[in-house]
């Protein structure tokens, strides 16, 4: 097999993966609108490209700029696809959750380090069609870039709120929220935190070899608590309110550590020693779909 001899780090651009309640960048200059088509289909939106505090900026709607894709329906594979082909190589996801303990507070931030995923109706890789992967996914975030997003977000968190350094992410179908019995089962795992977006994308971002890391901002108790109401969309979008300046703060201030450092990721890698089919026994169909990914390990793919 192929290694990797140049870096891949060289002119990559950083990509911004705006959730719910979070359509545009404050900040992001020069900025060129693009479309793009993808081998997996048509993305969310379209992209914009600019830059923020230095760094190069791609910046993606996932729900769609007027939110119109459910979580189920957003095009996870076309969003990540694009975002590889216009040079991503980190993602940094703003995210809504609802919090699963009582120490993580609505408008507290966290930095989740591991998934527990309850979905059921999304495709969640790339590969198939006669072509095999297994990428590690034992630490689902990058380890790199989560720490460097917590470091930032923890100096910028105001008096009286909390960053959580790490925890876990239920991934859950939607789009209706929980029912009480779910919410207090996945409390009895250990979980943290609870949406509906973030596996999928570190999943497909992992086999894209784009290192991802998540800011996910509290906004309710989901409706286990005995105390607080039960989460509505209202109130996610009345925390989201409170919490967007803080959120674009955070994202522009780890941009300008991205630019700085531009860190290494074992994500970058990710197919190495992920791939188990010969190139030789993959359709041209299948090579053409994978190109993007595959190149550093089974070459360009020159076909038709
Ligand atoms: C608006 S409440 C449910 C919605 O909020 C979260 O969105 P995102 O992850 O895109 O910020 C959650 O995952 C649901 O999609
Ligand atoms: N309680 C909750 N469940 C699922 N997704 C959410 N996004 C924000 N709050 C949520």
């Amino acid at each position: 097999m192929n290694r990797l001899t140049t870096s891949p780090l060289e002119g990559a651009r950083l990509g911004v993966l705006g959730g719910s309640g979070l359509y545009a960048i404050e900040g992001l200059e020069n900025i060129q609108e693009l479309e793009i088509d993808t081998p997996f289909g048509k993305p969310s939106d379209s992209f914009r490209l600019g830059t923020l505090d230095g760094m190069e900026v791609v910046f993606l709607a996932r729900h769609g700029r007027n939110h119109t894709f459910l979580p189920t329906e957003v095009p996870y594979r076309a969003n990540i696809w694009a975002m590889r082909s216009l040079g991503v190589r980190w993602i940094l996801s703003p995210s809504a959750v609802g919090s699963l303990q009582e120490q993580v507070r609505p408008l507290d931030m966290v930095v989740p380090d591991q998934f527990i995923d309850r979905t059921h109706q999304r495709p969640l890789t790339f590969f198939g069609d006669g072509a095999v992967a297994h990428v590690a996914m034992a630490d689902p975030f990058c380890l790199t870039l989560s720490r460097l997003l917590a470091d930032v977000g923890e100096s910028l968190m105001p008096d009286g709120r909390q960053l959580h350094r790490s925890g876990t992410y239920l991934a859950m179908e939607g789009p209706a929220f929980s029912t009480r019995a779910e919410s207090k089962l996945y409390r009895s795992w250990g979980c943290m935190v609870i949406g509906m977006t973030n596996h999928t994308e570190a999943r497909l971002a992992r086999e894209a070899e784009i290192a991802y890391a998540s800011l996910s901002m509290v906004t309710d108790y989901d409706c286990w608590h005995g105390h607080h109401d039960s989460v509505t969309v209202e109130m996610v979008l009345a925390n989201l309110r409170a919490n967007a300046q803080l959120a674009t703060k955070i994202v522009r201030e780890t941009a300008k550590m991205v630019a700085d450092i531009r860190p290494v990721s074992t994500a970058h890698n990710a197919l190495e020693d992920a791939l188990l089919t010969a190139k030789k026994h993959v359709t041209d169909k299948t090579r053409r779909k994978l190109d993007l990914f595959t190149r550093p390990y089974w070459g360009e793919f020159g076909g038709s």
